[in-house]
């Protein structure tokens, strides 16, 4: 059976894999393949792959986006998105491969991970002719966004398709006293982003433990891209049975 021809996918996941060419880097060895466990992940029933080209190439590097893009067009129902601050060096990912979707995140180049959204109005007259630019190539412009209703208008304003909800404080509090409050700050602005014809991802720390119960409360996600947590499973259970439980996570939402 097709792997994406899942009935009732409401919600695609999408692998990063910046964790395991982390990995690969620490050896010349080229193992572990980042294109294998895309395959991996894409035969297992993913709908799409991730990657974040940092500008110190810290993990996923330039010649790993070449080569995925490549890769996926041997996959054509999968989506690839590219992350990164469109300020430094997306845009030439986006460019050369016009991947279906590109989410721009306001990280600093030597910043330890991905911890914010984009600052709005104040960050919109730069990103807005990054934006347009994107959206004339046919790509998708995700905007990742911390959980703020109030800050949603001007992301619909300034023209995007989609918001990332930067989820590492629900991963954070879940299953804390103060989770629901929380996840009750996501569902409203995921209400806020819909009212306004936005698009809805989420991504950061999510898991095989917490997928399902964000699913259930925050409305109309389309796509969670995860990655940190995914590979670490897969260190242990496999690419394909990871993939899988995720993916029972997502239709148990
Ligand atoms: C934007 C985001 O939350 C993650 O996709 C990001 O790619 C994580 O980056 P690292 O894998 O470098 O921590
Ligand atoms: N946009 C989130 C992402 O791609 C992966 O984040 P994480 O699962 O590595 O925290």
């Amino acid at each position: 059976m097709n792997p994406f021809a899942q009935a009732g996918t409401r919600c695609a996941l999408s692998v990063n894999v910046n964790k395991v060419a982390l990995l690969r880097n620490t050896r010349h060895l080229g193992i572990p393949s980042v294109l294998r466990a895309a395959e991996q992940c894409l035969l297992a029933g993913a709908q799409g792959i991730t990657v974040h080209p940092r500008p110190d190439a810290r993990h996923v590097r330039a010649r790993d986006v070449d080569d995925l893009a490549g890769f996926l067009k041997d996959w054509p129902q999968a989506e690839f998105n590219i992350e990164g601050n469109p300020t430094q060096n997306l845009m030439d990912f986006v460019r050369k491969h016009r991947p279906h979707q590109v989410t721009f995140v306001p990280d600093a180049e030597d910043q330890f991970t991905s911890d914010h959204g984009w600052t709005l109005p104040q960050d919109a007259a730069r990103l807005k002719p990054l934006i347009r630019e994107a959206q004339d190539l046919g790509v998708r412009v995700s905007l990742f966004m911390d959980p703020d209703p109030a800050a949603m208008a001007a992301v619909a304003e300034l023209g995007a398709d989609r918001i990332e909800l930067y989820t590492e404080t629900f991963a954070s509090a879940y299953a804390t006293p103060g989770g629901d409050a929380v996840l009750a700050g996501f569902k409203a602005t995921a209400e806020a982003a819909l009212k306004l014809g936005l698009g809805i991802n989420a991504g950061h720390d999510l898991n095989r433990d917490n997928l399902a119960a964000f699913l259930r409360a925050v409305p109309g996600v389309k796509e969670v891209s995860i990655g940190h947590a995914l590979i670490a499973d897969a260190l242990e259970l496999g690419y394909a049975e990871t993939v899988k439980a995720y993916l029972r996570a997502i239709a148990a939402a």
